[in-house]
């Protein structure tokens, strides 16, 4: 079965095979075709091209995007939507003035979600994760990351990573699971280090391995949380089970952890608020890509990752949602896209490179994912009306996307 998409007013992102991701001055490049076609061939991206070359077609369903731009579908490398409840009085108590980390102190913040999801039954915790990758579906995401690290037993992180299985089987969406087994200790680990360590290394990697529950390790590697040398401890173990490293760090400290996560042969550094010149140097010319995540400066008012700076320096730069209850409850990549552009000044061009190719880059899966590239998945998000793509982060309160095909059936 075919669709011909016609008349398309931009068509974005378009990008030869091979193109894995896009970094430093490059990244103010997004190719496009205007007045365009789009041929789809069962749930695969098999043409196009500008409309005075458009095929004559027979038997196909033909669609017509005038005044539409068509791009592809959002990549949200960075999640956390499996969880239980929700934070909200932590939310009031900031605003009244106590930090995160005052939150943290007094058990709340991951401790808090932790023992909300332990007391939560798996079915449930289905059921109320499963709306929130729906509305991120409807919101444009095509492919998403997510990560346990709310159980911090091992059964709370195998619960997790099993709904987070169920949820691949049951949507047509990209899923990768993480594990992040080191969010936070417990607190009765937390004059006892090593003796949690052991327990992720000895009781939850074994198990997940064994029903291949996940795809890559993470740990937040920060100042309280888990050291350099505790985190490459984890990254060593991760390995050796198959998982790819990809971290949490530099969110509100730099204490070196993105050396320990190149040397480690990191996927991805996610957060990034606060960066060294050291840290862009160790990035140069490494293949770990670095995620901002501005929803989540955003929310908790700490610094956006210095975006120009980084691609000054020619790095490349992915841009994810950080969804989890505790400092971004909102899974919209279109607020990330418009944040960028409005308080990181990357320009629309940028943040798209950023919120497509670059976010499939951090998540594995850039043959098939993040451009309009023959042969890729027909992932699209087509736009209602507008004047160019610019209105996407200008208008960053609207919805302008009209709908959403994931893997070639619209959502
Ligand atoms: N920083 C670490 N983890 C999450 C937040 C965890 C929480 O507060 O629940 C993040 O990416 O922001
Ligand atoms: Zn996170």
């Amino acid at each position: 079965m075919q669709t011909l998409f016609i008349n398309i007013k931009e068509l974005l992102q378009i990008r030869e095979t091979g193109i894995d991701k896009i970094s430093g001055s490059d990244m103010a490049i997004l190719p496009k075709i205007e007045n365009a076609y789009l041929v789809i061939e069962n749930n695969i991206i098999s043409d196009f091209g500008p409309m005075e070359n458009c095929p004559k077609h027979s038997d196909v369903a033909i669609i017509d995007a005038t005044g539409q731009v068509i791009l592809p579908t959002w990549v949200d490398s960075h999640t956390h939507i499996v969880y239980a409840g929700n934070r909200i009085q932590e939310f009031v108590d900031r605003i009244n003035g106590l930090s995160y980390e005052e939150i943290a102190n007094r058990g709340g913040g991951i401790l808090n979600s932790a023992k909300k999801l332990n007391e939560t039954s798996e079915d449930e915790i289905y059921e109320q994760s499963k709306l929130r990758l729906e509305e991120v579906m409807q919101q444009g995401t095509g492919a998403v990351e997510i990560k346990s690290g709310y159980g911090l037993t091992v059964e709370g992180e195998l619960k997790m990573l099993r709904v987070i299985k169920r949820l691949k089987e049951n949507y047509p969406i990209a899923i990768k699971a993480t594990f992040l087994g080191a969010h936070a200790f417990p607190m009765e680990y937390k004059e006892n280090h090593a003796a949690y360590i052991d327990l992720i290394i000895n009781e939850m990697l074994p198990k997940i391995a064994s029903e291949n529950l996940a795809d890559y390790i993470d740990a937040f590697l920060e100042t309280g949380y888990f050291s350099v040398e505790e985190t490459i401890k984890i990254m060593e173990a991760g390995r050796k089970c198959g998982l790819e490293p990809k971290i949490h760090v530099n969110q509100f400290t730099a204490i070196d952890g993105i050396k320990a996560c190149v040397e480690n042969g990191a996927l991805s550094v996610d957060h990034l608020e606060i960066v060294t010149d050291e840290d862009i140097e160790v990035l140069k010319n490494s293949k770990t890509m670095p995620v901002a995540l501005p929803s989540c400066s955003y929310f908790i008012s700490i610094p956006y990752t210095p975006a120009r700076k980084m691609m000054n320096a020619g790095l490349p730069l992915a841009l994810a949602t950080d969804y989890n209850p505790g400092t971004t409850p909102s899974g919209n990549m279109n607020f990330v896209v418009a944040t960028a552009c409005i308080k990181m000044k990357m320009t629309p061009e940028e943040a798209i490179n950023a919120a497509t190719i670059n976010g499939a880059y951090a998540m594995g899966i850039s043959k098939t994912h993040g451009s309009i590239t023959k042969g890729k998945k027909a992932n699209l998000i087509i736009t209602k009306p507008i004047m160019s793509y610019y209105q996407l982060p200008y208008a960053f309160g609207t919805n302008l996307i009209d709908k959403v095909m994931i893997e070639g059936q619209f959502i």
